[in-house]
């Protein structure tokens, strides 16, 4: 519904020496990130780096104390969530964000009308609403809940409650989508799933997810960025990353060490 807005040359996502301190504590400190369109972008790191403080920087939740976001070249930070969510960035909560008493179908109806906002005058709302129902049946049938499209969304499995989550996130056909966690609490078959069913519905997008999980991250990332004490270690390809010795020592070697003794128990 929304064309993307990139100048040529520009990255669709860039952050320049951002910084930001609660009290007296800084968080990030002097994080640089140039994501280019269409790329996917894994965000890791240790507990308590600041991966959700960057995403909560970059969609306009949190003030930066410092430094620049640019979305397609132009300037975000100290912008409201809601102008930059109708500039084309969109994200998804760790904690679901949805109406469960709504039908699966009237959520994403309201993430779509949500999107249009004020931009449309009430006689072209009214005009406009046989296109948001149709958009929301293709969101539904992108997201595999077309036949759940009648179920208040607190009747969904947890999987599809994720799924419709991600639904309300493309649903305004944002062209930057940031998925925090999009995979905790799903069983390893769910989870392979639920990469797949990503993949698909952000294709040609800009996708930055946080992920613990790293078999998610190997499969599904273009380039990785570490984040250590609010600080980007490494911003490389999984191949380049993995053989980092400096994110082998700050947080990969005890990741991956858990990782396979976990897959060996199981
Ligand atoms: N609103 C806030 N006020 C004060 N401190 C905060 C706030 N939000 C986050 N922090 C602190 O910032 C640090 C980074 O938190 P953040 O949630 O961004 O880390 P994270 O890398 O996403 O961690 P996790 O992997 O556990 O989700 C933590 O020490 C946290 O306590």
């Amino acid at each position: 519904m929304r064309a993307p807005s990139s100048t040529p040359g520009s990255f669709a996502l860039e952050l320049r020496d951002v910084r930001k301190s609660f009290g007296r504590t800084e968080i990030i400190r002097g994080a640089s990130l140039q994501v280019k369109p269409g790329e996917r972008v894994a965000i890791i790191g240790p507990n308590g780096a600041g991966k959700s403080t960057l995403f909560n920087l970059m969609s306009g939740r949190f003030d930066i104390s410092s430094g620049e976001i640019l979305l397609h070249g132009r300037r975000i930070d100290g912008k409201k969530p809601f102008e930059i969510a109708r500039m084309g960035l969109a994200r998804s909560f760790q904690v679901s964000n949805l109406f469960t008493r709504l039908s699966v179908f009237e959520n994403i109806r309201c993430a779509l009308l949500w999107s249009m906002g004020q931009r449309y005058a009430f006689w072209r709302f009214l005009a406009d609403l046989k296109e948001v129902n149709e958009r929301a049946d293709e969101v539904l049938e992108m997201i595999r809940l077309d036949k759940r499209r009648d179920q208040m969304a607190m009747n969904l499995t947890y999987a599809e409650q994720r799924a419709l989550e991600i639904g309300i996130t493309i649903a305004g056909g944002s062209d930057v989508i940031l998925l925090d966690e999009p995979t905790a609490g799903m069983s390893k078959s769910e989870t392979k799933r639920f990469v797949q069913l990503i993949r698909e519905v952000t294709e040609g997008k800009t996708l930055l997810t946080v992920e613990h999980d790293m078999g998610v991250v190997f499969g599904l990332a273009d380039r990785i960025a570490v984040l250590v004490y609010g600080e980007v270690i490494a911003f490389d390809t999984p191949e380049a990353v993995r053989a980092n010795p400096r994110v082998q020592e700050a947080y990969l070697g005890s990741v991956l060490a858990e990782t396979q003794a976990a897959e060996a128990q199981a």
